[in-house]
């Protein structure tokens, strides 16, 4: 039988419940990969971002924090576990979802469900080991005082994230929100809103108390903008575009709100010449770039060749390259589906348009794959000939698009490398592990991959520098982005402090 081609009917979730937006407007879910429309969202406004807050704040302080900020870790990571066991349970579902609402193939949607559920399921061992950590001693230079450090959740927290990968994103900063002790509103993109409206359901079947996860739908500034602004949201955690950031910064700091910004790359990848094995280092030349079709936060979209073996590794890139299986991102063995949007699709377009009227090379791709009518697909695109003042170069295009330049010496690779607004990721593939280390240090980016581009790891730290924004997700650095520090310090000496003159005691 074919699986469903239409996504579930939800409302907001709020306090635990659905409720219809208060304007009662929503919005087309469309299938990128058919132009379909296959169902419909919530646009939720400022006024349903009031009633979210409002729940969110009651959950932080009901009974005190007694059943949720306050509690062990161990009790939250209970809820966290069985959040984890359902998303497993509901795996082949979820990923059929965000395949039809967002147009990355099934097998790559599906892989994402695991790093949701494993996502979880780590952050609820963080918010166990808490426990153990609280009330951890500093050493003073002074024996008559002892201080201890408290580690408490932040508060209310307000989570903003893109629709490339719609609910992993958004686990990045639930799961360490939620072990935290915070409660928070999800604002997801509302070009993927699918999957976290999922998650609302998942957390009311597994009885996570009313108020502490609630998601919001709609358009960025209707929904979004007032969570950002909101006065009682204590932090904003967002993920999206570097333009998005800076508006949502510029709100912030109207109430000196704390921010932590994921934001754009157009991040580099240097093959040297000593490689070995020239297919292996173009298969993750490939992934880096066509994977998810390139709508990629760290997608390593510009590649830089040693001169030596330019002209090889291209042709071996074209072959690999004219190798993907690009089709309805449900068939099996699809390899790049179609892209999320219509503005997205035709956004790349202009990209490639540019690129050619600026004197680049379209050296394959560049178009709509002939044997795909209907859908928002692009043939994976390899651009040469690029001088570093053309956008193509400059700008983050988020599509399967790779541009190439050569180079001679490993100061000018690094120099290329860096030349970018941008500090999210790099990667360097060498048999050089020297090499490898000095090009890892030189790179000024968050991320490095060294003979690979794109593993991702929950325990290892992910973030950019530059204008790729600051702060770190995954690892223990996801929980700390939650959680205040408060120092508490106490006199302990039977003495007076004798700082004064004591007055007389007649
Ligand atoms: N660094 C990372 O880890 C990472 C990960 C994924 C995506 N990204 C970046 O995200 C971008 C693509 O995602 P996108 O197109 O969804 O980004 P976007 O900035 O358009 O939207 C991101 C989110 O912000 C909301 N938003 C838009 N305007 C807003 C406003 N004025 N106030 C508050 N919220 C607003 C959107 O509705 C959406 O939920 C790319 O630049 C990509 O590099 C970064
Ligand atoms: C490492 N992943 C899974 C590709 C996620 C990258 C997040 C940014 O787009």
């Amino acid at each position: 039988m074919a699986p469903p081609q239409t996504v579930p009917r939800r409302g907001l979730f709020i306090g635990g419940a659905w409720r219809e937006p208060c304007l009662g407007r929503r919005l087309p879910v469309v299938n990128p990969a058919t132009e379909a429309t296959i169902g419909d969202i919530p646009a939720g406004t400022a006024e349903d971002v009031e009633i979210a807050v409002a729940a969110a704040r009651d959950a932080f302080s009901r009974d005190g924090g007694r059943h949720w900020s306050r509690a062990s870790g161990a009790m939250r990571a209970n809820f966290l576990r069985a959040i984890a066991a359902k998303i497993k349970d509901r795996k082949s579902e979820l990923a059929l979802l965000e395949t039809l609402d967002s147009g990355k193939p099934l097998d790559e949607a599906s892989a994402d469900m695991d790093d949701v559920a494993a996502c979880f399921e780590y952050y609820a061992d963080l918010a166990e080991a808490l426990d153990g950590k609280q009330r951890s001693p500093i050493s003073l230079p002074m024996e008559n005082f002892k201080s201890y450090v408290l580690k408490e959740p932040i508060g209310v927290v307000g989570l903003i994230t893109p629709w490339n990968y719609p609910l992993l994103m958004a686990t990045w900063k639930v799961a360490p929100a939620l072990a935290a002790g915070c409660t928070a509103v999800l604002k997801p993109s509302e070009l993927a809103s699918v999957s976290c409206l999922e998650l609302g359901a998942i957390c009311m079947e597994i009885g996570l108390p009313p108020g502490v996860f609630n998601v919001i739908t709609g358009l960025g500034p209707e929904a979004g903008a007032p969570l950002s602004s909101h006065p009682h949201v204590d932090k904003i955690a967002f993920t999206g575009s570097t333009e998005t950031g800076k508006r949502i910064m510029t709100s912030a700091a109207q109430m000196v709100k704390p921010v932590s910004l994921e934001l754009g790359g157009k991040s580099p990848l240097i093959v040297f010449d000593d490689i070995r094995d020239i297919d292996k280092a173009v298969e993750w030349t490939m992934f880096g770039i066509f994977a998810n079709a390139g709508q990629v936060c760290s997608a390593t979209s510009r590649l830089l060749l040693h001169e030596k073996i330019a002209k090889k590794f291209l042709d071996r890139l074209v072959a690999w390259a004219k190798n993907i299986k690009v089709s309805d991102p449900l068939e099996e063995g699809c390899r790049l589906g179609s892209v999320v949007s219509e503005g997205q699709y035709e956004k790349i377009k202009k990209f490639i348009s540019t690129a050619r009227s600026e004197g680049a090379t379209i050296l394959y791709g560049g178009a709509r794959p002939q044997h795909l009518k209907r859908g928002f697909f692009l043939e994976p695109t390899i651009i040469t000939d690029i001088s570093t003042s053309m956008q193509i170069w400059r700008e983050e295009v988020f599509g399967p698009v790779i541009c190439v330049k050569e180079f001679r010496r490993e100061s000018e690779a690094v120099e290329l490398a860096n030349d970018t607004q941008y500090g999210l990721a790099g990667a360097v593939i060498s048999d050089d592990q020297e090499r490898c280390e000095r090009i890892s240090k030189a790179l000024q980016s968050g991320i490095i991959w060294i003979n690979c581009s794109q593993p991702c790891f929950v325990q290892a730290p992910w973030g950019g520098n530059k204008r790729s924004g600051f702060g770190r997700e995954l690892g223990e650095w996801g929980l700390d982005n939650y959680m205040t520090v408060k120092q508490v310090t106490k006199y302990c000496s039977d003495e007076p402090w004798g700082w004064y003159q004591p007055p007389s005691k007649l």
